[in-house]
Order: structure tokens, then C-alpha cells, then sequence
């Protein structure tokens, strides 16, 4: 079976939900408020939604422990996220507030770039309000209130990650007007989405796309198909990323905090550089890459989720 809690979606998240047939800006759908946020409307979630969550809750619970990293776990720890099925965001924000100064906020499904950006440089982490069908648990077209609030919300308890997607968030506006919006989004992919984290114990997660995933939790630590690099920022921003099947690499970073300062920078000169440079294989291992695994990259020779 393959498991792909988030494929699919990220490239039309970038186009579709802003723009028209004929490519003029559409507003929020009806219902939403200008900001795209709605209600959560927590009491209307079925007996079936709830059961959901708690299928998939139970699985990653179990599997999680020694795989994900620390801030991640300690922060699913403070949030109680078990309750009793879906979380109430009312509830759930009362603590984060308290920690980091973050809100999570309901909206429809994917929001627009400068809306999503605009969001978590307020420091607002913009959820999907609804949950998949119990017939795809492994598999859905948009990010949805697992993956946006086990995968994500977590994390946002950390002082120094909740920082790096304030600043990111303002780092996106800026992108957005340079025109190197497909720069920053691998930025954000490989490390918000897919990042790993190297400790004394070994490696560990902290992306959101692999936490909320049930078979790439396991790919992503201990198969020998993806290449593991030391996480480069330049290095980064040129590496092409797959959207509808497990990841050929991921990049480690040494912390948190060596996160924060790498990105602490001014881009403008990293993005006239890029604008030049050309993008690097996404299998490719170069000679100033620091390798944790040189991946054999068999599952995606052997095509991939197509293929099994
Ligand atoms: C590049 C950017 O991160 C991405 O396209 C945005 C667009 N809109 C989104 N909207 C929601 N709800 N969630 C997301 O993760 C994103 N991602
Ligand atoms: N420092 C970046 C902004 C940024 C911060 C953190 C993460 C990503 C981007 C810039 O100048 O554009
Ligand atoms: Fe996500």
C-alpha cells in the first residue's frame, strides 16, 4: 500500500485557487470571510470525522516516538491533540497563544499565496477545516485538518520554528514581488514539508508531510532509495521536489536555530544568483553536498507509486 497524506496539490495550490479560467484574481469563496478564513464549526463534525482523526492519530502515535524529532512530539504532547477526535481550534489556540504567539485559523482548503503568506507572517497557521473520507486515508488531492494540524501545529510550539514561518511568511511577499516565488516554496518543501533533523540519536523528522504520513514516516528515516544532504540553502532553492510520490531527497539540518540564521539573510542576492544558475538534478549528489545516504534511488527507478 502507499501512503501519500499530501501529492498533488501544491502546484495547483499556487495557481488555482487565485486565478480564473481566463487568469484574473478570484476572490474568497462564498461563505469565507476576505482573509479565505471561516468558521471551524467544530459541533458539525460527524461521528465518522472524528473516528477518522482518531484512526489516524492512533496509527502515528505509535509509530512517531524515536522517529520524529523532539519539539515535534513535545509539542503534540502540550497541544492535546487526542482529546476526542478533531481538535477545537478554540481550544487548541488558548495554549499555542500562550506559548508562541501563533493562532490556528479554518479556512476552505488552499488559499491563495499572498493570502497564505499574509497569514503566517501574522502568525496564523491557515487550516483545512475538513477531513478526509475514511476510503482515503493514505491519499488525499489537498491538505486537509490532519495534515495541516497534526503535521503542522505541532511544531508551531517552538519558539525558534514558529520565528523561521513568521519570517517566512514575510520572506514570501518579498518573493512573490522578485519573481522567485518557485525558489522559496522548495525552501518551504524541504524543510516545513519534508526536513529532517540530525541529533545525537540519529536522524529524525520534523516535516509536516512526513509526520502526517504513515508510510513516509518509515520511508523517509530507513529507506535506502532517497539520497539524505546536508541541508544548504542555496543548494535548496535549486533542487526541484516531487509532489505526487515520495521525496528522492531530503535535507538535514544540524538545528532549529541554524535554520533560523540561514534563512535570516537578505534573499535579494541569493535570488539574482539563482535567476542565472540552472536547477540541480533532483537525484543528483554533488561533490560539496554533505551525505548522510547516497540513496540507491530504487523505488523511484522502479517508478514510484506506479509502479507497486
Ligand atoms: C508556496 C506556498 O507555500 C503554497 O503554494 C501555499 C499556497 N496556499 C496554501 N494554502 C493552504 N491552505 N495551505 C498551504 O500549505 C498552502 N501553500
Ligand atoms: N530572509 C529572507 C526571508 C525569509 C526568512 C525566513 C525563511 C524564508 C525567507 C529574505 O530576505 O527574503
Ligand atoms: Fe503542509
Amino acid at each position: 500500500m502507499r501512503a501519500h497524506s499530501e501529492r498533488n496539490f501544491r502546484e495547483h495550490g499556487s495557481i488555482l485557487p487565485s486565478m480564473s479560467g481566463d487568469g484574473h484574481f478570484e476572490g474568497p469563496p462564498p461563505g469565507a470571510r476576505p482573509d479565505w478564513t471561516i468558521d471551524q464549526n467544530w459541533d458539525a463534525y460527524s461521528r465518522a470525522d472524528h473516528d477518522v482523526w482518531i484512526t489516524l492519530y492512533e496509527r502515528q502515535a505509535a509509530l512517531l516516538p524515536g522517529r520524529a524529532a523532539d519539539p515535534f512530539l513535545k509539542g503534540l504532547e502540550a497541544l492535546d491533540l487526542h482529546r476526542a477526535g478533531i481538535p477545537d481550534f478554540a481550544r487548541i489556540n488558548e495554549e499555542l497563544r500562550r506559548l508562541t504567539g501563533w493562532t490556528v485559523v479554518a479556512v476552505p482548503g488552499l488559499v491563495p499565496d499572498d493570502v497564505f503568506f499574509d497569514h503566517l507572517a501574522n502568525r496564523r497557521f491557515p487550516a483545512g477545516q475538513f477531513i478526509r473520507k475514511p476510503e482515503e486515508l493514505d491519499y488525499l488531492q489537498e491538505p486537509d485538518i490532519f495534515h495541516d494540524v497534526f503535521g503542522h501545529v505541532p511544531m508551531l510550539t517552538d519558539p525558534v520554528f514558529a520565528d523561521y514561518m513568521q519570517a517566512y511568511g514575510e520572506g514570501g511577499r518579498r518573493a512573490l514581488g522578485l519573481g522567485r516565488l518557485h525558489n522559496l516554496a522548495r525552501l518551504y518543501w524541504y524543510t516545513v514539508e519534508f526536513g529532517l533533523l540530525e541529533t545525537p540519536q540519529g536522524l529524525r523528522i520534523y516535516g509536516a508531510g512526513i509526520v502526517s504520513s504513515r508510510a513516509e514516516s518509515i520511508f523517509a528515516l530507513d529507506d535506502p532509495s532517497p539520497n539524505r544532504l546536508g541541508f544548504d540553502l542555496e543548494r535548496v532553492m535549486c533542487t526541484p521536489y516531487r509532489i505526487d510520490d515520495f521525496q528522492q531527497v531530503y535535507f538535514v539540518i544540524p538545528s532549529l536555530q541554524s535554520l533560523l540564521d540561514a534563512t535570516l539573510q537578505d534573499f535579494a542576492p541569493i535570488y539574482a544568483r539563482l535567476a542565472a544558475a540552472s536547477d540541480v538534478p533532483i537525484e543528483a549528489v554533488l561533490p560539496t553536498d554533505r551525505v548522510f545516504t547516497r540513496g540507491t534511488q530504487a523505488y523511484a527507478k522502479a517508478g514510484g507509486r506506479t509502479a507497486a
